[in-house]
């Protein structure tokens, strides 16, 4: 029997589990927020926050050397980088967003909860709380570790440690080079470190084009970084002090730290998923509304990183709002129209989901980053127009459009160079609303941006 009963009940107070719970009281019902951590979740205080905070200072530095006549001798002040990243965190006290959660008519409530029944959750302490109209899981994503002998008997950074720490590692080896391995490994060279990456393919960033992971390499060796392509660690230990990793092909590092940024996986497994027939472990698999399939009863959804759809915050939210107005709308009775680029569907992670590894150069994409039929036509351009050379002296990037060229509309832009980043959501507008290039043409692009690459890449296709 519930002890207090709610219209909805969230499971995991991360920012995509905030922005459904207010989205649903917008809408008029009562919502429970539970939290066994720190409310605002990964990305407030382990993940896009503070590393975009670590970065941002490296990447400023790199653009002024590139400009003549621009603060001669200026350096990092590792400490100074630390005090900002920190004041970016709260000092990780989450006292504001529960402030926040006050003031949006949420029930912040903290605690491990677990489903135990039909609308049904409870929290470590054994009290229960009802949800009339729905359970929504938010609980996330947790790292991955790969199976490497050794590994689980040593001290490893995670994203966690890499993005928190605050005493720059004499040498740090990472293992991994994803999104996190490559942003880690930049931010941690330029405050100093000694860093040692470890791909197990050619190139960092396997996820994107190779142009991509070729840019993003050059800026990290550049930075000091030793990369070692097509290599696996074999083997970690711990010897005087320091964690030993031997690599296939026979080379030995020893690192200070060892950070392990394999990938991550979703926050299901003690989460009584068994009780609802579902597998602990796995990915909430959800229709476009955020309901969970394969539960009776149009009860439990799910939204953001244990979803497993897209692992970026600003997917999650906007899925968090899909699902918030679905429950808002089902619960006073109004229809939910499930069709695709309804506001009760998350169409877009199927189509446009932009991403930026902010690393220097910045990757930004968004859409497809490859052909995917002999309909699609790949233009591949390097940015260089007067808006690029006047933005930084020898400045290097690349764009990439995929254009469907029976409908003649964009499928996936990709950009990479030195403040690519804000260029990202013209494309996404493109992407979303399949602008046809003929009309795109009219959008002029401002003399002298980098924007103007626009104009070449149209050009290029043949307008
Ligand atoms: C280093 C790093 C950098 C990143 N940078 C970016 C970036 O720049 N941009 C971007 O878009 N994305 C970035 N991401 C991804 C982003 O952090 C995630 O996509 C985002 O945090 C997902 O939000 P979420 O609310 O789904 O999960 P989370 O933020 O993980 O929140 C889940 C919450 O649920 C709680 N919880 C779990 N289980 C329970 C339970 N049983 N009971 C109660 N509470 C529970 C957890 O404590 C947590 O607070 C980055 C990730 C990493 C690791
Ligand atoms: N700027 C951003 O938007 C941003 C920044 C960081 C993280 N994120 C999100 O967080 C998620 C997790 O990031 P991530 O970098 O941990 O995952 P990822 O999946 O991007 O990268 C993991 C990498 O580890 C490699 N790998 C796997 N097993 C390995 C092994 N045994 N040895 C060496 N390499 C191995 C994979 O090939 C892959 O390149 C991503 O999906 C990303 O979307 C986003």
């Amino acid at each position: 029997m519930a002890e207090r009963t709610f219209d909805v009940v969230v499971i995991g107070g991360g920012a995509v589990g905030e922005n459904v719970a207010a989205r649903a009281v917008q809408g008029g019902l009562t919502a429970a927020l539970v939290e066994h951590e720190r409310f605002g979740g990964e990305c407030s205080y382990w993940a896009c926050m503070p590393s975009k905070a670590l970065l941002r200072p490296g990447n400023l530095l790199a653009a002024v050397r590139r400009m003549p006549g621009v603060a001669e001798g200026a350096r990092l002040d590792p400490a100074e980088v630390f005090a900002r990243r920190d004041a970016f965190v709260s000092n990780w006290d989450d006292g504001s967003q529960v402030d926040w959660a006050r003031g949006a008519d949420v029930e912040a409530v903290r605690g491990r909860a677990r489903i135990t029944g039909e609308r049904e959750v409870t929290l470590g302490d054994g009290s229960v709380l009802g949800a009339k109209h729905g359970v929504v899981v938010c609980t996330g994503s947790v790292p991955r570790k790969p199976p490497v002998e050794g590994l689980d008997a040593v001290h490893v950074w995670t994203s966690r440690e890499a993005t928190s720490a605050s005493r720059v590692p004499g040498t740090l080896v990472v293992l991994g080079a994803g999104v996190v391995g490559a942003e880690m490994s930049q931010a941690w060279a330029r405050l100093g470190a000694r860093v040692e990456l470890i791909a197990t393919g050619p190139r960092p960033l396997p996820r994107y084009p190779d142009f991509a992971g070729d840019a993003v390499a050059e800026g990290l060796r550049a930075d000091g970084v030793r990369l070692h392509t097509e290599t696996r660690a074999e083997r970690v230990s711990t010897v005087e002090g320091k964690v030993r990793v031997e690599l296939s092909g026979g080379t030995t590092l020893d690192a200070d730290e060892l950070l392990v940024a394999t990938g991550r996986r979703p926050a299901t497994d003690d989460l009584g998923l068994d009780v609802v027939g579902l597998t602990p472990g796995d990915p909430l698999e959800v229709d476009d509304t955020g309901l969970v399939s394969g539960v009776d009863g149009e009860w439990l959804y799910a939204a953001g990183d244990v979803t497993g759809r897209a692992l970026l915050t600003h997917q999650g939210k906007y899925a968090a709002r899909a699902v918030g107005d679905v429950l808002a709308a089902k619960a006073a009775g109004r229809p939910v129209d499930t069709t695709p680029w309804s506001r009760y569907t998350a169409t877009a992670d199927h189509h446009a989901v932009p991403q930026v590894v902010f690393t220097d150069p910045e990757v930004a994409s968004v859409g497809l980053t490859e052909g995917e039929s002999d309909r699609h036509r790949v233009l591949d351009l390097d940015i260089a127009v007067a808006g690029s050379a006047l933005h930084a002296d020898g400045y290097t990037g690349k764009a990439r459009i995929v254009v469907d060229t029976e409908r003649e509309v964009l499928l996936g832009v990709t950009f990479v160079g030195q403040d690519v980043a804000e260029m990202l959501h013209a494309a996404t507008i493109a992407v979303v609303g399949e602008v046809p290039l003929r009309r795109l043409w009219h959008a002029v692009p401002a003399f002298p941006t980098i924007s103007e690459v626009w104009l070449r890449l149209l050009e290029e296709y043949g307008l």
